[in-house]
This record gives C-alpha cells, structure tokens and sequence, in this order.
C-alpha cells in the first residue's frame, strides 16, 4: 500500500513550510513523490521544494479538484507507475475542496494501492474567522474533512483568540485532532505521530466514512440520490455550489525588472487597498533587486515577508485574490496601464 497525505489549507496558512518541515527532519529517508497543485500558472512552491530533492510533480493554473480533476487522476496514475513510491504528498491549492480531492485520489487507476493515513489541513488562526465569513464554501470543507487540523500562527494569537478558534473549529468537526503547539516546538516525528492513521482500512471504506456520513450534513443538498456508492459530490457539489476559479483570480507575470527592496514593500503594502485592487490574499513571487541579488517574496494580508533567493531564469510575481482588478496591478508592478 502506498500512504498518501494530503494537507490542505486555505491561501497562506502554511502548508508549503509545513512540507517543508516534514521533508527536511523526517522523510528524506522515504521514497516520496510531492504533487503540487498552485492555482496560479506560475508555480513557485515547487521551486522551493525542489531543494529537498524529492521528485515533485507541478500541477499548475488550476485546481486538481475541479478543472483539473482529470489531470490529477492521470498524474496518480503515473507516479503509482513511474516511481512505486512508500509516499505520495499531495499539495491541494488553497482552494480546493478537500472532499473533491479524497474523491479523486479513488476515481484514479490503481486506487486500491492507495491508503490515505493523512488528512491534514493548516488553519491560520488569525484569519480562520475573515475566511470562514468570506469563503466559507472552500474552507469549511476543508476543516469539515480534516483528520488533523493544524493551526498556524499560534505565537501570535492571544490565549482568548486560540480558545475562541478551537471551539469554531469544533463546531465544524467534531472529531479531528488539533494541534495548538507552534511548529518549531514540535519534531516532524511528533507532527506525524499525531497525524498518522492507522493504515490497515482501504481508501474506498474510508472514503464511504468520510464521505457518507458528511453529506447530509451538508446544506443545501437536495438531490435524492442514494450516496453509498460515494458519488455524491459530482452530482450535488457542481449542481449547487462553485468552482474556485468562478470566485478567485490569478494575476501573473514574468519580468526581468530590476526592483528595489524598499519599492517592492510599498507596493505589496498597498496591496491592503481593496477598492483598488481587488480582495488580495496571496502574493508571491521571486524578483531580481539591486546588486544582482534575487529575493523571494510572500504576501498574505497583513504580513510581507522578503527573503533573499538564489538567482532564477527571469522574476515571476503572482498574486491571488477575489474581484481583482489585473489592469491595476499591473500597473503596480510592471508600472504599465
Ligand atoms: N509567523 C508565522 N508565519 C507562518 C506560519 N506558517 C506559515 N507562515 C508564513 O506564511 C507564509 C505562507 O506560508 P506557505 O507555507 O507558503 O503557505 P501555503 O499554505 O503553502 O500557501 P499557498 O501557496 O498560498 O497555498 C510564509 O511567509 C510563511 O513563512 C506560522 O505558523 N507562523
């Protein structure tokens, strides 16, 4: 059997560095395979991956739970062929579904390979509320789903904001474990102890768990079909609900300008400014600044991080969000109308 995990979480909460961690301390002695799916066409997470040595498969410009469903169930398929790996970690967009992606991991040949011992989704805790009342219909699935739930940006929550989130959290899922401590306390041993499923049941009974006694929790379905065969959300999820790109939007671009550290920051700062920009929720990119230096940048609102990076083939700057207004972020940055 090949264990999949697979940790979701909104835009930001972190799963990338969470990966990260886990492939750095802990699974380098694993044969493991990384899908990574970005929302965005310019892939930037698997540049940062791809510095743990681990095979990783980019699947760009789209969701793996919705358009691009057909791609990730052919991308299964060949790792499963290809590199008969122990592991396989899936990277969902922030705005997959996390239901829709367990289904896919089972609509994939050779699915009977697959046992899935981790379902983990990273909660920022600061936003869980913004996004809950914002997004609700992507993030409550997630968290709905979760074995484990993850939260991050603990050190910066006060003890009532932590309590507070803790009891949302349990509104919405009963069951899950979630982890309070901040990750650097924890070893990425301790965080797979606690993430880890018992991995003797096959996908299909777990997904009939998972998905069966779900689904009529679920408002607003009204389908009448009979779910055991687990076939309820391509029939229910598509008829009543949305696709992430009929709410989000991506603004990419490629450029081989030269930016200044200090420019850069006013211009993700004013990123805050929804009436003109859209509701921006991630940014993130690599850019060449003075001196022949490279940065990599992060954005998620309320926080700008700039690092430096090692040189890349050209800067790439891509930024997500809802309602954006594209002709006016490309004047930001590329300074064009
Ligand atoms: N202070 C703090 N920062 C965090 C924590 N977790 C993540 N971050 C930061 O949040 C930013 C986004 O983290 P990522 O790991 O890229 O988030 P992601 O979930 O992969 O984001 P997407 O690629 O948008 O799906 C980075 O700058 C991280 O350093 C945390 O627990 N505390």
């Amino acid at each position: 059997m090949i264990k999949i995990g697979i940790v979701s979480g909104f835009l930001g909460a972190g799963k990338t560095t969470f990966i990260k961690k886990l492939l750095e301390e802990k699974l380098s002695e694993e044969k493991v395979v990384l899908i990574e799916n970005e929302f965005g066409q310019i892939g930037i997470d698997g540049t940062l991956l791809k510095k743990s040595g681990i095979e990783i498969k980019e699947l760009n410009s789209g969701c793996i739970c919705c358009t691009l469903v057909g791609d990730f169930e052919k991308t299964i398929q060949e790792v499963i062929e290809g590199f008969d790996p122990e592991r396989i970690i899936i990277e969902p967009s922030g705005v997959g579904k996390l239901s829709e992606i367990i289904r896919a991991c089972q609509a994939a040949k050779q699915s009977e390979k697959l046992h899935i011992n981790m379902l983990i989704t990273v909660v920022d805790v600061l936003k869980l509320d913004n996004y809950l009342t914002n997004f609700g219909e992507f993030f409550e699935n997630q968290i709905k789903y979760a074995k484990t739930i993850l939260l991050s940006r603990t050190q910066k929550a006060s003890p009532q904001k932590l309590e507070q989130a803790i009891s949302t959290l349990r509104g919405l899922n009963g069951k899950a474990n979630i982890v309070t401590t901040p990750w650097e306390d924890l070893s990425a041993e301790k965080m797979l102890d606690i993430a880890q499923q018992d991995g003797s049941e096959s996908l299909e009974s777990q997904l009939k768990e998972l998905l069966q006694q779900e689904i009529h929790r679920e408002e607003g379905c009204h389908c009448g079909h009979n779910h055991e065969d687990g076939h309820h959300h391509n029939c229910c999820a598509h008829e009543h609900h949305h696709d992430a790109d009929e709410v989000f939007a991506v603004w990419g671009t490629e450029t081989p300008r030269i930016f200044s550290v200090e420019e850069l920051q006013r211009m993700l700062g004013s990123l805050e400014n929804g009436d003109t920009y859209g509701v921006i929720l991630r940014g993130k990119g690599f850019l060449q600044v003075e001196n022949g230096a490279w940065i990599q940048f992060d954005y998620v609102p309320g926080e700008i991080k700039i690092m430096e990076a090692s040189p890349d083939y050209t800067g790439r700057i891509c930024i997500i969000g809802s309602q954006l207004n594209t002709s006016a972020l490309e004047k930001l940055f590329l300074g064009r109308n």
